[in-house]
């Protein structure tokens, strides 16, 4: 025993707390199991909480009803209690997260000294469900964690550690497997993830080990090999505590310490070992070949229909338990300890938070394995996008590099580049909120468990998603704009290629902020039409841009649909010509002969101006969908009556001034004129493509500020 006590005594730094590890020994023996002796390292921590109120924010009822408690270090607790009793909101509130919508009061030390909000610092937290990127390999996940998270080490270092954890939680088989992301591709198998969470965590040897119903969904096998290797944690002086949910006997024989809660109260909190009495001398002896947690909890559990008696033996229990000797030792151990250091700065610290540079580095990578190495999902955008432009093609499909528009190919090509903005739009932005929302949960877990911090995280996601907004855009501006015959201008189609890459930074920045807005992919996929159609509907197809109502305004100006198609139609319109098939012949009225030599260039006549009243393509809204958006040509017909109206009048030579038409055929005018009569402006065309750069910005700041303001420090 002295010896025992020497060895302890050297390994462990502070002399003044050796009583306590003679205690944690005296339990140990007292319970006559083992000869077992707990060889404590250097940075072990024992916990003590007191005064602990909870309530959920702006609820009245108290979910932790003023509580106090004491783990020895390298206890290994069960936390247990009927469903409801409080365990996860207990658990987090030791563990200092998930504390967003709670109201915390009372104390909570870590060997003597005061914790306010620095436990994610100095412990482990593993959560219940397993949350990975799914596109890391096992190796992968642990390697960018030694990175971020052992950056003070050497590489060798951090490598050695990752292939000892490994190793350690039977992750061999499976190290060079992509983990997989639930329900959308293949996955490592549930007992994988656990213990690839547990793999997470444990890197770098925290000293405190809060775990969230470590063997949920583990078959019994797999759920002993998960707590026994626990056991072997908390026996190098390791301190974890489990919620757990009925373990079986064999799993809960491995625990040392059980704190059983009944609605918010301590039942029992002490060494396992000493439960069986205290309940048999409540006069609730386990009975024979009886599981003891099934037990306990029968007797702390809040029957429905008989819910006063329940409350009522629950009471009993916890006042029976208050006077007992393990209590009263308990309690004085938390008074002994409780806060008797003010400041915590000395605590051993979990993670040393790495230098942004390698924050960014290592999520940089990261991101990129997210994006490219998935080829289910990226064979899935080039497919999306692809197939996308070439249905586009084929809808408006038109002779490539043909500048021969007539009434209805000027009104094809119009609609075409309409359906070309938003498609690609929609495209694109789904494309972020199917993927975006499902890193979200990883980013904040891993946010608040200090290994990054958000900005890192978010620059990282936006610099990897870029050439992807760079190059399929080529493609699709290709595909689109020789199937529908777009204006035959190599610098028309690069710039047609360059305002798909703004309109592609910007739908795909609203994409992040709407990400950043909501709690998961479902929720994005739903808040998104109300966003969007907004936007969309203020393209200016609809209504022309100076005819939107005042209170839309602000909308129009966020509106890339807006930029977007007033470029692609200016750039393509500006300056062009629109060739009309004029048939003389028909014509059943006296015209001089030489009205329609189109050879000459006399300018007695001019062509008739398209007047406004022609351009009837004002929408009506009555006539939704888009193509009524598309300006209406006037027809041949029209023309002749304003044609003949001004020979008429003039009385004079009639010979119309402008060129033919390159395919011979008489009459041309202006592109300008669709522009005008969507009442866009080609004057606006830099500032458009400012401004698309700067609203793929302003999104993209904007959803950074949603996700730091989410995952502030006080939400944690
Ligand atoms: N933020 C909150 N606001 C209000 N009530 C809350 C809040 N969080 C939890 N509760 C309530 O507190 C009680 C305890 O919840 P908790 O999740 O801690 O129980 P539990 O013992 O872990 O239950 P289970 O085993 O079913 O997971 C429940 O009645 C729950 O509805």
């Amino acid at each position: 025993m002295a010896a025992e006590k020497d060895q302890i005594r050297n390994r462990f730094s502070s002399a003044s707390r050796i009583e306590e590890v003679e205690l944690e020994l005296g339990d140990v023996r007292r319970n006559g199991k083992s000869q077992e002796v707990q060889y404590l390292r250097q940075d072990a921590c024992d916990i003590a909480w007191s005064n602990l109120v909870v309530k959920g924010k702006g609820f009245e009822k108290e979910i932790i009803k003023n509580i106090s408690g004491y783990v020895p270090r390298g206890s290994l607790m069960a936390i247990m209690g009927s469903s409801g009793a409080g365990k996860s909101t207990l658990m987090n509130v030791l563990a200092g997260r998930n504390l967003g919508n709670l109201t915390v009061t009372g104390d909570i030390s870590v060997n003597g000294h005061l914790i306010e909000d620095n436990m994610p610092e100095i412990s482990a937290y593993v959560q219940q469900d397993d949350i990975f990127i799914g596109s890391m390999t096992v190796r992968e996940q642990l390697v960018f964690h030694a990175a971020l998270r052992m950056s003070h080490k050497k590489k060798s270092e951090q490598i050695d550690r990752v292939e000892h954890v490994i190793e350690q939680m039977g992750l061999t088989k499976c190290k060079d497997t992509v983990i997989g992301i639930p329900g959308m591709s293949k996955t490592i198998s549930g007992g994988e993830m656990k213990r690839l969470s547990f793999a997470t965590e444990i890197l770098t040897d925290p000293p405190i080990i809060f775990c969230d119903e470590p063997t949920s969904g583990l078959d019994s096998y797999l759920a002993e090999t998960v707590i026994r290797t626990l056991k072997t944690l908390s026996q190098s002086g390791t301190t974890i505590l489990c919620t757990i949910h009925q373990p079986s006997s064999q799993v809960f024989d491995l625990f040392s310490h059980l704190l059983l809660l009944a609605q918010g109260k301590v039942a029992f909190l002490g060494p396992t070992a000493k439960t069986p009495k205290f309940f048999e001398k409540m006069g609730f002896p386990i009975p024979m070949n009886f599981n003891p947690c099934d037990h306990y909890i029968n007797h702390i559990a809040l029957i429905p229909g008989r819910e006063e008696e329940s409350y009522k033996k629950m009471d009993a229990i916890c006042e029976r338990y208050s006077i007992t000797k393990t209590a009263k030792k308990n309690m004085k151990m938390v008074d002994s300890v409780s806060g008797r250091f003010a400041s915590s700065e000395s605590l051993p610290k979990d993670t040393q938070r790495a230098s942004m540079f390698v924050q960014l580095r290592w999520l940089l990578w990261r991101a990129i394995i997210s994006h490219y190495r998935d080829t289910t999902f990226a064979a899935m955008k080039v497919i999306q996008n692809l197939g996308t432009a070439i249905f586009i093609g084929l809808l408006f499909l038109r002779i490539p590099w043909d500048s021969s528009y007539d009434r209805n190919s000027a009104q094809t090509v119009t609609s075409a580049l309409f359906v070309m903005v938003t498609s690609y739009s929609m495209c694109y932005l789904f494309l972020v909120l199917m993927a975006f929302p499902l890193q979200v949960p990883v980013i904040r877990r891993e946010h608040y468990g200090g290994h990054y911090t958000i900005f890192a995280a978010f620059f990282a996601e936006v610099l990897a998603g870029l050439p992807f907004f760079v190059v399929m855009p080529l493609l699709y501006t290709i595909i689109i704009y020789f199937m529908c015959g777009f204006t035959p201008d190599v610098n028309a189609f690069f710039w047609c290629y360059l305002i798909n890459v703004f309109i592609a930074t910007a739908c795909t920045g609203y994409g992040y902020f709407i990400s950043a807005l909501a709690r998961n992919v479902k929720e994005a996929n739903t808040i998104a039409p109300s966003l969007l159609i907004p936007l969309f509907l203020l393209s200016g197809f609809f209504i022309p841009a100076k005819q939107v109502p005042i209170y839309f305004i602000p909308f129009q100006y966020i509106s890339w649909f807006y930029y977007g198609v007033e470029n692609m139609v200016t750039n393509q319109w500006v300056d062009t010509s629109i060739c009309m098939s004029l048939n003389v012949s028909d014509l059943d009225i006296p015209i001089p002969e030489d009205c329609f030599d189109f050879s000459g260039s006399l300018d007695d006549v001019t062509f008739p101006p398209v007047r406004p009243e022609y351009a009837t393509g004002i929408p009506i809204p009555g006539d939704f969908p888009f193509p009524t958006g598309v300006p209406e040509i006037p027809s041949a017909e029209d023309l002749y009556d304003q044609l003949i109206e001004e020979i008429m009048d003039s009385n004079s030579t009639c010979i119309i001034r402008g060129e033919r038409c390159p395919d011979s055929r008489p009459v041309q005018f202006d592109g300008n004129l669709i522009i005008e009569a969507l009442a866009y402006e080609p004057k606006n065309f830099s500032r458009n493509n400012w401004l698309l750069v700067v609203l793929s910005v302003a999104f993209r700041v904007l959803a950074y500020g949603v996700l730091a303001y989410r995952f502030r420090k006080t939400n944690r």
